[in-house]
C-alpha cells in the first residue's frame, strides 16, 4: 500500500487527477470506479476542469458505482445516481448509459446484485476505482463484519454510517434508509488500481486500522493491504494517528520520476 500524505484536499485532487489524466491518455476507453461522498468531490471538480480546459475527454469511457441505497426514488436527490450525475457525470462528456449503479428499486435484489456483477465484470473490470472511507471503517457500503470476500449485495447500515450522512438528509438519521446495494469488498478488490482519499480527523481512526492495523472484517477497509495496487492519500488529519508517517512522506519525497502513482 503507497501512503501519500499532502497539506490539503486540493492538493490531493490534483494528484488523483493525474492518475485519472494519464489512465485516459493511454486508454480512453478505461473503466472509471466511482464513489459517492464528499471525499472524492475536489477531484471530480478537478477533473471537470482538465475536461474544460480540453486535457480529458470521458468520451469513451465507462464508469460503475461503489453503491446505492435502497428504496430511494427515481427522482430524489440523494440517490446515488443523482448525486455523481450532479457532482461529476453529468458535467463532462461520459456517453449516454455509459454510467451504471446498482439497481437500489429492483423488485429482485439478488437478481439486480448478480446483474451488477455480471455488467462490472463484462466491461473487463475496474480499471482505477476512486474510494471514500466511512469513519467506521467501511469502503462502499461494507459494513464491519462485512465478509472479506463478499460481491454485490443488499447491506445494512450502522446507525454510525446513518448519522454520518444524516447531513445529506436534513440532519436525522431516521431519514437514512436502513438498506443500500454495495459492491463487495472482493467486488472492489478486483479492480485493477485502488485509489483512496480521507481528509479530515474524523477518519483518523479508520485510516490507523487501514493502512496500519490487522486485516479484519471489523475495519473493512483494511482488506486494502492485500491489494497489489492500493494508494491512499491523506491530509494531515487524516494521517495524525499514523506510526510510520514519517517514513511514508520520505518515501513519497524521495520517489524516483519514473515511478508515478
Ligand atoms: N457509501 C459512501 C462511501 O462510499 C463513502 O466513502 C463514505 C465516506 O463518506 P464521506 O466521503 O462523505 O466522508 O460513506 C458513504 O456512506
Amino acid at each position: 500500500m503507497e501512503v501519500v500524505i499532502r497539506p490539503d484536499g486540493e492538493d490531493i485532487a490534483g494528484i488523483v487527477a493525474d492518475v485519472f489524466e494519464r489512465l485516459l491518455t493511454d486508454r480512453p476507453d478505461a473503466v472509471l470506479g466511482l464513489a459517492t461522498g464528499s471525499s472524492p468531490l475536489a477531484v471530480y471538480d478537478e477533473l471537470v476542469r482538465r475536461h474544460e480546459a480540453d486535457r480529458i475527454t470521458f468520451a469513451r469511457a465507462r464508469a460503475f458505482m461503489l453503491d446505492e441505497y435502497v428504496g430511494l426514488a427515481a427522482d430524489h436527490p440523494e440517490r446515488y445516481r443523482n448525486v455523481i450525475e450532479r457532482a461529476f457525470t453529468g458535467r463532462v462528456d461520459f456517453p449516454p448509459d455509459a454510467v451504471h449503479g446498482p439497481d437500489g428499486a429492483a423488485t429482485d435484489i439478488p437478481a439486480a446484485c448478480a446483474a451488477y456483477e455480471d455488467a462490472i465484470a463484462g466491461a473487463g473490470g475496474v480499471d482505477l476505482q476512486l474510494l471514500g472511507i466511512g469513519s467506521d471503517g467501511h469502503i462502499a457500503f461494507n459494513e464491519p463484519g462485512s465478509s472479506l470476500a463478499s460481491r454485490t449485495r443488499i447491506k445494512t447500515l450502522t446507525r454510525q454510517t446513518r448519522e454520518d450522512n444524516a447531513r445529506f438528509f436534513g440532519g436525522d438519521p431516521d431519514a437514512v434508509p436502513h438498506h443500500c446495494l454495495t459492491q463487495g469488498l472482493a467486488t472492489i478488490m478486483s479492480a485493477r488500481h485502488l485509489v483512496l482519499v480521507a481528509t479530515g480527523p474524523g477518519k483518523a481512526e479508520a485510516v490507523h486500522h487501514l493502512v496500519e492495523g490487522p486485516v479484519s472484517a471489523m475495519w473493512p477497509a483494511t482488506v486494502m493491504q492485500h491489494h497489489p495496487r492500493a494508494t491512499v492519500l491523506l491530509d494531515p488529519a487524516a494521517a495524525s494517528r499514523l506510526q510510520l508517517a514519517g517514513y511514508y512522506r520520505e518515501v513519497y519525497a524521495s520517489k524516483p520520476d519514473w515511478q508515478v502513482l
